[in-house]
């Protein structure tokens, strides 16, 4: 197994040997992974890489088969899904979770009223409304949202209730070019609070944000390193093109 750094004050997530296996096949298998407080990383990999499934580890979505997390100084072993989310876990799915039928302002107090009330809470409501570049539209219910803003709605949520973490399942998908610019300087905000890792199959976007990255392949972890570092890595150009040639023939 790698060894990873000591868990020090400078270390927010530490997961050592996590894995879970489905029906005897390891959709991850034994992974190490480091992050630090209000880091943001970006996890690429192949289609079934096991991505989604890490993030579901995490979040205690699911129970791991094998191995540890230590969050902010605590194992998060035998914890659920809403006591992970209380110790500072917070997740945006490729599902939108919002609540359709409240306006985009409601959408907003709900996540930020888990941490503040009163005039705190309206003007935190007030100022993520205005970061988020959806004022005006504050009182639209949210299913009348286009496909962008509701994205940005739920980043908004993120802004709001501030996470010690916040796993972001594909926050660009289905962006044009000028949503995606705009993504990425919501995320850099949101790093001014919390630690943030990106799952995201868009390389364009994965170079715009210009964080660390790690590479998943068939459930292990198999580069780490800038953009541009894991570009060029022959392991990493191997499994993406590993993958096209079995989905070309
Ligand atoms: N609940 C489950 N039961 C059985 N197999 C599962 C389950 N969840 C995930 N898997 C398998 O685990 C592997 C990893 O899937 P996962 O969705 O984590 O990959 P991913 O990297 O997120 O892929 P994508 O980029 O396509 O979303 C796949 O082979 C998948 O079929």
């Amino acid at each position: 197994m790698r060894e990873g750094p000591a868990m020090t004050h400078d270390t927010l997530l530490q997961a050592r040997g996590l894995g879970i296996s489905f029906g005897g096949v390891d959709a991850v298998g034994a992974v190490d992974f480091d992050l630090r407080p209000r880091e943001l990383r970006c996890l690429i990999g192949p289609n079934g890489a096991g991505k989604t499934t890490f993030f579901r580890l995490l979040s205690g979505q699911y129970a791991p088969s094998r191995g540890t997390i230590r969050f902010d100084g605590q194992p998060l072993q035998g914890l659920r899904p809403f006591e992970i989310a209380r110790r500072g876990i917070g997740v945006k799915t490729q599902v939108p979770s919002l609540f359709e039928g409240l306006s985009l302002r409601a959408n907003i107090e709900l996540a930020a009223s888990r941490r503040l009330r009163g005039a705190e809470l309206a003007a935190e409501v007030e100022a993520v409304l205005h970061r988020i570049g959806l004022y005006e539209l504050r009182e639209t219910p949210c299913a009348e949202l286009a496909h962008g803003q509701r994205q940005w709605v739920e980043l908004g949520q993120i802004l709001a209730s501030r996470p010690k973490l916040a796993l972001l399942d594909e926050p660009a998908a289905g962006m044009t070019h000028d949503e995606s610019l705009r993504t990425v300087a919501l995320i850099r905000q949101i790093t001014r609070e919390s630690a943030v890792i990106v799952v995201e199959h868009d390389m364009e976007f994965i170079r715009l944000l210009g964080a660390e990255v790690t590479v998943f392949e068939r459930g292990r972890i198999i580069a780490q390193g800038s953009f541009a570092q894991v570009a060029r890595d022959p392991q990493v150009r191997a499994a993406y093109l590993g993958r096209k040639e079995q989905a070309d023939a």
